[in-house]
């Protein structure tokens, strides 16, 4: 699978139908709520109007009253829906981005391995966090100030008209010039913001790295180099918003500029016909005042504007993540094995990463059930991309590999998975008590098979020694553990699990004797009755294979069991004699 960069625009009609139309309900809410807010804006304007033009030349205290009961009422009426209004959208936004946060997730998490070798972890972090924050602007407020916006425009447009059709013609130009001004600025940014989540992930996903490898920062001196490679991301960083800033503010500016040409030309146009007599003072104030009602909308439009266009932005992000195929929706994988009794064959299979550059080469083998099969060979020599073909986390190219006489490439990954169990070299251990690590494939266990399972791999032989026994908490808040004892913990992991299939990557690091001997007793209890592969590098587990694979360039170079192996003095012997090691 090729990590697909293909560029997946969303478009409104998309937006609307996933996003605005479920929340039809509450949206329709904020849009009454903005109504009455909105017309209640109106009143302070029109009622000055009145004040000017009648209250005050006939001296009417009774109407002076009114009409200040009426203005308070209203700004009451708006202060009360503004806060309504951002409660029931806000809270709706920060809904739904915490469920686009968590379908993001579930989709990620079910991509195939090959996808997370290609990209990095804290790029996937960003993707999931920050990508979908945008979307508060299409719920939230952002939405309710466009509606709220455009209408009280359009009710602002019809009083400007009725109160002086020339002004409003006089008004409506560099509006409609500023309009396209905006529309093309925006179509110009939203590629800006894209760059800006992509570049967002690269520096957050170098940052996850530099963090958790500062031991070999630290060790190799590069803590300079590691600087000036931030550096260089967050000024990248820099220069995109910068960029955006520039085309933002040219908005800003040209609407400042078209706007205030307009309002001189009204004083110009309202101040003769108020000398004429066509037009009362009442009138030129309340235009003027609607002008700013309808022209404050408009202006905020660059803000907007640029919040939609990142919404927008990071929904094509999300989007591009969410069109990328489920593992398991990758070819034909309906097969449902009730039971998995564990015999599996290699039939000519080859697989490569990059095209025509094979690394495993028309391998072929059985491995019975509940036998072990030790793969051992030089560095590179492809036992990794083989134990990962057999734990379907990798699909052959050509050849197939069956499952108790099943092609596996049709096989529910679910239901394989579920068989199947995994003891890595980098002992993956969640922060948390070492009982709920041992426990995390199998939750619902009970207190006497997680018993068996801690005694099955030695673990009890160091919790003994801590206060909290398996209710240790591991990593930053609690003890460090030992390189063996964190593999003593893997291993009762998987005798919990108890799967018909093993894949162990026993770790190269040199244990203590005691240590060692442990393991050794654990691994050995761990593989009795599974259909194990193993990358071998011990010599008692070597010993102990049904068969032994010496893979070279990925082809199987010879295959049997040790001693055989050994008398036939061929690679085999040349690895185990010359490198003492394998
Ligand atoms: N994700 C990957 N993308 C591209 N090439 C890869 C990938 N993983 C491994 N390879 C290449 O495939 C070949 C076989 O690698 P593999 O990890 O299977 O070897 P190995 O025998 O397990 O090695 P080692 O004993 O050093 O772990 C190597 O040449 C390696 O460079």
């Amino acid at each position: 699978m090729r990590n697909s960069k293909k560029l997946h625009n969303v478009t409104i009609g998309q937006v609307f139908k996933t996003i605005i139309w479920p929340r039809k309900k509450y949206l329709s809410v904020g849009l009454v709520l903005i109504i009455i807010s909105r017309l209640s804006g109106l009143v302070l304007p029109g009622a000055s109007k009145y004040l000017i033009d009648d209250v005050i030349p006939n001296n009417d205290s009774t109407m002076l009253k009114w009409l200040i009961g009426a203005v308070a009422a209203a700004i009451v009426v708006q202060a009360v829906t503004s806060f309504a209004l951002t409660q029931i959208l806000s809270v709706e936004a920060q809904h739904l981005i915490s469920q686009l946060r968590a379908k993001v997730q579930r989709h990620i998490i079910q991509l195939p391995i090959r996808f997370f070798d290609n990209t990095k972890t804290g790029e996937l972090v960003s993707r999931i966090m920050t990508d979908v924050e945008g979307v508060r602007n299409l719920v939230g407020t952002g939405f309710a100030q466009m509606i709220g916006g455009v209408l009280t425009s359009l009710i602002c447009l019809v009083l400007l008209i009725y109160i002086s059709p020339i002004m409003t013609a006089y008004v409506l130009l560099p509006v409609a010039i500023f309009g396209l001004i905006s529309l093309k600025a925006f179509g110009k940014i939203r590629p800006i913001f894209r760059e800006r989540g992509v570049i967002n992930a690269e520096v957050t996903g170098r940052l996850t790295e530099t963090l958790g490898g500062v031991r070999v920062i630290k060790g190799f001196n590069a803590e300079a180099q590691e600087i000036e490679t931030f550096e260089q991301g967050v000024n990248r960083l820099f220069l995109n918003v910068k960029k955006s800033l520039v085309t933002t503010s040219m908005v800003t500016s040209a609407a400042t500029l078209l706007l205030g040409l307009a309002s001189a030309g009204i004083m110009a146009i309202g101040g003769y016909q108020i000398m004429n007599g066509s037009l009362t003072f009442g009138d030129f104030l309340a235009f003027t005042l609607y002008l700013g009602f309808m022209i404050a909308p408009i202006l905020q439009m660059s803000n907007i504007g640029s919040q939609f266009t990142e919404a927008f932005a990071g929904l094509d992000r999300t989007q591009e993540i969410l069109n990328t195929p489920l593992e398991d929706e990758l070819g034909n994988r309906t097969l449902l094995l009730d039971r998995i009794i564990g015999d599996i064959e290699f039939q000519n299979v080859s697989f490569a990463y990059e095209e025509g550059k094979d690394v495993v080469r028309e391998v072929s083998f059985k491995a019975p059930a509940g036998s072990v099969t030790a793969l051992v060979g030089s560095s590179g020599s492809g036992k990794t991309t083989i134990s990962g073909l057999a734990a379907s986390f990798l699909n052959p190219d050509s050849g197939t590999i069956t499952i108790d006489g099943q092609d596996l490439a049709t096989v529910s990954l679910q239901s394989y998975r579920s068989r199947l169990g995994v003891v890595l070299q980098d002992d993956f251990l969640f922060e948390g008590t070492i009982r709920q690590n041992i426990l995390f494939p199998r939750p619902n266990a009970t207190e006497g098979q997680l018993q068996q399972a801690v005694e099955a791999a030695y673990v009890q032989e160091f919790t003994d020694r801590f206060e909290d026994g398996l209710d240790t908490l591991i990593g930053e808040r609690g003890v460090k553990l030992s390189g063996g004892q964190r593999q003593r913990i893997a291993i009762a992991r998987a005798v919990l699990a108890d799967p018909r299939i093993l894949i162990l990557d026993e770790a190269t690091s040199n244990l203590d004797t005691e240590s060692e001997s442990l393991i050794q007793a654990s691994l050995k209890t761990l593989m009795q009755g599974r259909t194990t592969f193993v990358i071998a590098h011990r010599l008692s587990t070597i010993r102990q294979a049904d068969q032994i694979l010496v893979i070279e360039q990925g082809r199987i170079a010879e295959q049997g069991r040790h001693e055989e192996l050994l008398e036939k003095q061929g690679r085999y012997y040349q690895l185990y004699t010359y490198q003492a090691r394998i």
